[in-house]
Order: C-alpha cells, then structure tokens, then sequence
C-alpha cells in the first residue's frame, strides 16, 4: 500500500486564539516496501506528520492518500477504520497502553475489536508474540508482571497482530538499553524486509537512520528540509550540522566511503558488511582508495 502526503498542512486549535502551525507544505511519498526514517528537532513536526499517515489528524491543507483512499480535512470521512487497521502505529511508550489482564487478551484487543474472530485472533497473538522474540508462555502472564522492554515488546506485539500492510514507529526504542534498541531495531528491520512490510520511523538516532532506512526526511519547523538517501543525507552533512543536528563521525565516514566508492566504482555499498568487504577486497587488489 502507497502512502501520500500532498503539500500537506495542519494547525492545532485551529480557529480558536491558540491555534498553532505545526505543518505546512509537507510532501512526502512512501511507497510501498519503503523503510523511511524521519528525523529533525523536538517540535519540528515529526509526530504530526506520523498521526496524518493513519488519518488520525486530517490535513486542514492538501491531502493525504492512503492506498486508495484520499483523506482531506474538508469531507467528513468514513470507513477510517479500514485505515487505521492497515496502517498500524507504535506510538511513543506503547507500554502505557496495556490494560487487560494478560498478555493474550491485550494482544487480542485490537483484531478482536476490528472484528476478527477470538480463534484467529489468538492465533495471531501466538504468531505475533515469537516475532517480537517472546516466548509462548508469555501470553498467560499478567503485562504488569513483565519487564520494560517485554511490555514493549508486547505492545508492538498488539500492532502486529491487525497484521498492518504499513508500521508506523514514533522513537520505538525511546528509554530502552542499548541492548533492548538493538534488537526491537533489528526485529523491525528483519519484518521489513521478510514482508515487504513498510516502515516509518521516527527516531533521534542518526545510527538507526542511517543504518535501516532506504529513505530519509529530514523536518524543521514544521517543513520537509531534505530529503534523500541516506548516502546523499550524511555524505556531506553540513547542513544538518548547521541546524543542530549531530551527525556521528562514524556515520559520516560511512558514508563518505560509500560516495567515494560510487564514483569512484560506480558500485553502491548497501551495508556495512557489503562495504567491509568492498574495502579488504581493494586493499587486496592494491587499488588506492
Ligand atoms: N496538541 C497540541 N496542541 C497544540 N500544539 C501542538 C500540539 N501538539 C503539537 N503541537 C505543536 O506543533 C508543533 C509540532 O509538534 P510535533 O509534536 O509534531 O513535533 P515533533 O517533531 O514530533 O516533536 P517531538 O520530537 O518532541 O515529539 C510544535 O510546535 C508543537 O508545540
């Protein structure tokens, strides 16, 4: 499923003394199977753009399509549930949203709310609590009783099992160990890539960016700033730089490398295993680089 967003803009109490410009002019395309990553500073706009990708917010400006379906702040819409079944969003400490009293029924909620029956929905639980690397037995246990990052886990388990065609992610890993980071990332990476499943990420980390995302979006008050690979965002990351953003050097020199090596050989090294490898076969091979 194709997402849009049109020239899209959005104001907070709209038409009332407070209303606040969050939005404007914001295109972005994320085709299918993409994993974009959106970056920029707290209150640039990312977590507004997020909420129009499942119309939970509907654009006061411009549109926004969803697979078929256009969504304009001028119609009153219907059917939105079919939206926000395929485009599922892991919203900032999912965790906070637990409620019932054990895992399976908490997994259950949302396709059992959207009308699936309880056999399937349980066996979309089991299937969804081994993706997210829980064991089984799991689902008998109380959420309360559970670690941070298995309440996580579990969370993102819910989402997974409406069985979205697009998975939304506002700051995934925010407050977990470096550890618990990686692996919710590299779960997320793995789902994308085994189901075509496309993937919005929202996130503070250059390093997850730069490392997962075939698409980048850099937001600064409330506009696209940039947009790109990863390769064009961080080559030359002067830009960023000058709008606060931190680039690390290992990120830079990454990409860099990869630059040099897609002119130098006209060849694009996709991973850093892919370019580790481009590197020793060189030095081997006596080319200066
Ligand atoms: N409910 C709201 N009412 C009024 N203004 C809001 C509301 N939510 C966000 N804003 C304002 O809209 C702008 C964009 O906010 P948004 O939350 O989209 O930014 P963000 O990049 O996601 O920030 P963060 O990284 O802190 O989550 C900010 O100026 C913010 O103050």
């Amino acid at each position: 499923m194709d997402i849009s967003l049109q020239q899209v803009e959005y104001r907070y109490q709209a038409n009332t003394p407070f209303e606040r410009l969050a939005i404007t002019d914001v295109s972005i395309d994320i085709p299918r199977g993409t994993f974009l990553a959106i970056i920029g500073h707290t209150g640039s706009g990312k977590s507004t753009v997020l909420q129009h990708l499942n119309a939970l917010l509907k654009p006061h400006k411009g549109k926004v399509v969803i697979g078929d379906r256009e969504v304009t702040g001028a119609k009153k819409q219907k059917n939105l549930k079919e939206i926000r079944q395929k485009v599922g969003i892991v919203f900032q400490f999912p965790e906070h949203q637990l409620f019932e009293e054990t895992v399976e029924k908490d997994i259950c909620f949302g396709p059992m709310n959207f009308g699936v029956s309880e056999y399937e929905a349980k066996d979309r639980a089991r299937k969804a609590i081994k993706q997210v690397g829980l064991p089984e037995e799991i689902l008998a246990k109380s959420p309360f009783d559970l670690s941070g990052g298995q309440m996580r886990r579990v969370a993102i388990a819910g989402v997974l099992a409406m069985e979205p065609n697009v998975i939304v992610l506002d700051e995934p890993t925010a407050g977990l160990d470096p550890r618990g980071r990686k692996e919710i990332m590299e779960m997320f990476h793995a789902l994308h890539k085994e189901r075509n499943l496309s993937t919005v990420l929202v996130t503070h980390s250059m390093e997850d960016a730069s490392r997962f995302a075939d698409q980048i979006v850099i937001m600064h008050s409330g506009k696209v700033y940039k947009r790109g690979k990863p390769r064009e965002i961080f080559s030359s990351p002067e830009g960023l730089i000058e709008l606060g953003l931190d680039v690390p050097e290992v990120v830079r020199f990454q990409h860099k490398l990869e630059e040099t090596f897609k002119t130098k050989l006209g060849k694009t090294c996709l991973t850093i295993e892919e370019l580790t490898e481009e590197v020793s076969t060189q030095l081997k091979g006596g080319m200066p680089i």
